[in-house]
């Protein structure tokens, strides 16, 4: 199993860490053969296995759902669950008792936690009780409403330094990596050299640490629109809705099932049954 101190040998021998989110068993076990580094169940399945229009609706018992599925299919790779909008900001009380559900129940190795230096306290906490945490920057989808849309992040001065600012808090707190979504690439790469502990991005370059994309943006499956970040590796919405009508098709026709695909009977026995009619 490889821990955040492989991901810190790889940040510092140059050796890209990959990402890919998981939602079930299927995706998860066909991720880990593969060889991901790490699997991420994102609170993004709101919105590419539930059919949310944002990752709002998320709640704990979601992740739970999933991430129990996704440590079946993946046993022996590294596995974060995000924390869901407002599980960890009501009270520190309840922050740690909704990431401690989501380590026991699941069998995460670290949870993953959207938002800046105002989290340096609460990360700080949940370290010291066991639980390693995944920073998140730049553009953060529970706050979307908040940001005014699913915009690039840092690209003035003061939003740059604010990034740089929560970078560095984030390390101090004691995060074992940061992932950077919509940032430009140069400060992306700053803030890279700039960290201790490894940074992943989605819409941040090729400076980043690692690279995490979400499973049906990478395989072009269920989802219609991708952002700019994405370059999808298959068109899985193609093959399905070939292979369903394919199959409509065939049974309307009568081409399935063939005999290839039925159970035959001896005909003495029909014989037996049925006194010569059949
Ligand atoms: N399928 C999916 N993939 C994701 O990467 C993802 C989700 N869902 N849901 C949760 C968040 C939301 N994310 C998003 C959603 C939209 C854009 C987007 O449309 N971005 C614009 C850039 C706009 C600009 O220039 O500022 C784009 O065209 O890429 C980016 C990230 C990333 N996460
Ligand atoms: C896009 C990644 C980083 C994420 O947080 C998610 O999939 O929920
Ligand atoms: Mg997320």
């Amino acid at each position: 199993m490889k821990t955040r101190r492989t991901f810190e040998k790889m940040k510092q021998e140059n050796k890209k860490i990959t990402m890919l989110t998981a939602y079930d068993y299927p995706s998860a076990k066909t991720a880990e053969n593969a060889g991901v580094d790490m699997i991420l169940v994102g609170d993004s399945l709101g919105m590419v296995v539930l059919g949310y229009d944002s990752t709002i609706p998320v709640t704990v018992d979601d992740m739970i759902h999933h991430g129990k599925a996704v440590k079946r299919g993946a046993p022996n790779t590294f596995t974060v669950v995000d924390l869901p909008f407002m599980s960890f900001h009501v009270s520190e009380a309840e922050a740690m008792k909704n990431a401690a559900r989501i380590v026991q129940e699941t069998g995460a190795d670290a949870v993953k936690l959207e938002g800046g230096q105002e989290l340096a306290p609460l990360i700080r906490k949940l370290t010291q009780a066991g639980i390693p945490v995944v920073g998140h920057i730049g553009l953060t989808p529970q706050t979307f409403q908040v940001l005014g849309g699913y915009r690039v992040q840092g690209k003035t001065t003061e939003e740059a330094r604010l990034l740089i600012e929560n970078a560095n808090a984030l390390n101090d707190a004691g995060v074992i990596s940061i992932v950077l979504e919509c940032v430009p690439a140069k400060l992306a790469t700053n803030i890279t050299k700039n960290s201790n502990v490894p940074t992943i991005g989605i819409g941040a370059g090729n400076g980043t640490d690692g690279q995490v994309l979400v499973y049906h943006d990478l395989l072009q499956y269920g989802v219609e629109r991708l952002a700019k970040f994405v370059k999808p590796q298959a068109n899985l919405n193609e093959s399905i809705d070939q292979a369903i009508r394919t199959y409509i098709s065939e049974v309307k026709t009568t081409a399935f099932p063939s005999d290839e695909h039925t159970y035959a009977i001896n005909d003495d026995v029909l014989d037996g049954l049925y006194g010569g009619e059949k």
